[in-house]
């Protein structure tokens, strides 16, 4: 220590000193200023995005590393717990916008350019500067970013489930994949597939798909559903009523204020296209957009709400018919299970190790909704906003782009057959299960707590028109 002290003390010392201290404020810059960077490329809205956010949003620690795994969160009650069956339920990745928000999209940015509609200014003058670049054959297509999604997905999985999502498995036809028609899905299905063959150098073989949109769009062909709920405006009349509101005009005010542009000018469909142009520049480019100066915390949290109304009324508890039609995907997932448990109890091999089923929030929403998860005592209506600031059914946690929905079976030997759900890497709580205490309840527990659906829930009788009583 003392011959150190001796070393900075000659004229050479301080010379080294000086340039160690110097190197060292220069590292402290770049690393705040590279975490600013990081920082300030996240708009301060991003948690507030519903369907339209990233994955990261929901699980922050990937941000820092994208494979990043917490196998603590799976808790196998004990060490004798092995995997039998895993159930990955997932929606695509991170996609365009759709045909329809495009044209909306395009309406606003005509009437920002529009000198002769009233003044411009600062942000208005930025805006002017912004290349409209998204066009409508984009029309919800998967982006690259999507397909990154779903490849870091399943490697993330790979090692969560090391026994489940493996060579031997794929290469024993023992991971079976089920996808929507819709090119975003295959898409998906596609990367996720890749990113396992890649891993693994597995060049030899191809691994096909099913495409079944009886299960992955149960939604279209639930008739009930699509006259009752889809196709009939007075099932969202408290949707209607809210963007017709004082929380919603204050927002569309403030936009208006923010662009020079008389309030008459900014509708709910355009304050939303605004919106989404910040979430899919985010979302697709990574971009902290002019677009998002448009919001600020309020604003954001009145749209966000909007948004969750429309989903409550329209994929989750407004209308009972909404989760009913899921039915078949319920009974899908539930026989796969069975069939699992009893091949584990004869001892034989499970024939379906792993499905991997490729849909859309409009997929995961209804079956969520079906299982009793995220159920508010209280419904959403347009003049709760303000007692819903902390309600479960919020869809900016539970559905980003490649949100997942697990369903996993052990066999823990003296333990029993116990069955764990997990949304986003994350373990759930099967709502009303009486054994709160395990995060992995008993299968049989399960099905018991479930057996009205598992009796019930006829998709045919649930989603003809005339709904006429099973009893009769
Ligand atoms: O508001 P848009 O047109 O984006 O709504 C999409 C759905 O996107 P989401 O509301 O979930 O963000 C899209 O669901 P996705 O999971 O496939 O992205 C759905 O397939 C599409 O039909 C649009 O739903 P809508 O209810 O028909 O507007």
């Amino acid at each position: 220590m003392l011959l150190l002290f001796e070393t900075f003390q000659s004229p050479n010392g301080y010379i080294m000193l000086s340039f160690l201290l110097s190197c060292f404020i220069i590292l402290c810059c770049v690393h705040h200023h590279v975490t600013l960077k990081d920082e300030e490329a996240i708009p301060l809205i991003s948690k507030y995005f519903n369907t339209k956010g990233r994955y990261e949003e929901v699980n922050p620690y990937l941000r820092q590393d994208i494979l990043a795994v917490n196998r603590s969160f799976l808790q196998p009650p004990s060490s004798q717990c092995r995997e039998i069956h895993l159930t990955a339920i997932i929606r695509h990745g991170t996609r365009y916008p759709t045909a329809k928000n495009i044209k909306e999209m395009q309406q606003l940015h005509n009437i920002v350019l529009n000198n002769s509609i009233g003044e411009h200014t600062w942000l208005r003058e930025i805006l002017t500067q912004w290349t409209m670049w998204y066009i409508e054959d984009m029309d919800g297509r998967l982006v690259q970013k999507g397909v990154e999604d779903l490849k870091h997905l399943a490697i993330r999985l790979t090692r969560l489930f090391p026994s489940m999502i493996s060579e031997e498995k794929l290469r024993g036809g023992l991971i079976r994949f089920i996808t929507s028609s819709k090119d975003r899905c295959v898409n998906s299905t596609l990367s996720f597939k890749a990113a396992l063959t890649e891993m693994w150098a597995i060049r030899d073989v191809e691994f096909g798909y099913e495409v079944n949109d009886a299960l992955m769009r149960f939604f279209e062909q639930c008739t009930r559903f699509v006259q009752e709920v889809d196709k009939n405006q007075s099932a969202v009349i408290d949707v209607q009523k809210f963007k017709q509101g004082p929380e919603m005009m204050r927002v569309q005010e403030k936009i208006a204020e923010h662009l020079g542009i008389p309030s008459s000018f900014i509708t709910y469909d355009l304050a939303e296209a605004a919106f989404f142009l910040c979430t899919y520049e985010f979302a697709v480019k990574a971009i902290n957009s002019p677009w998002c100066q448009l919001f600020d915390e309020d604003d954001a949290k009145i749209i966000e709400y909007a948004s969750d109304l429309r989903e409550f009324w329209k994929r989750g508890y407004g209308h009972d018919i909404n989760s009913k039609s899921s039915c078949i995907l319920f009974h899908d997932l539930f026989s796969r299970l069975a069939k699992a448990a009893n091949e584990n109890k004869l001892r034989q091999q499970v024939s379906e190790a792993v499905t991997v089923q490729i849909g859309h929030a409009d997929t995961l929403l209804p079956l969520l909704t079906l299982l009793g998860f995220f159920k508010d005592t209280v419904s959403l209506t347009s003049t709760n906003y303000a007692s819903q600031t902390q309600r479960s059914f919020r869809t900016s946690h539970m559905m980003p782009y490649a949100a997942n929905f697990l369903l996993v079976l052990y066999d823990c030997g003296e333990g029993g057959i116990r069955l764990q759900p997990l949304l986003n890497e994350k373990p759930l709580i099967f709502p009303g299960l009486t054994d709160q205490q395990v995060s992995m309840p008993l299968y049989e527990d399960v099905r018991k707590h479930y057996r009205d659906l598992l009796n019930g829930c006829d998709f045919e009788a649930e989603c003809q028109l005339f709904n006429i009583p099973a009893e009769f």
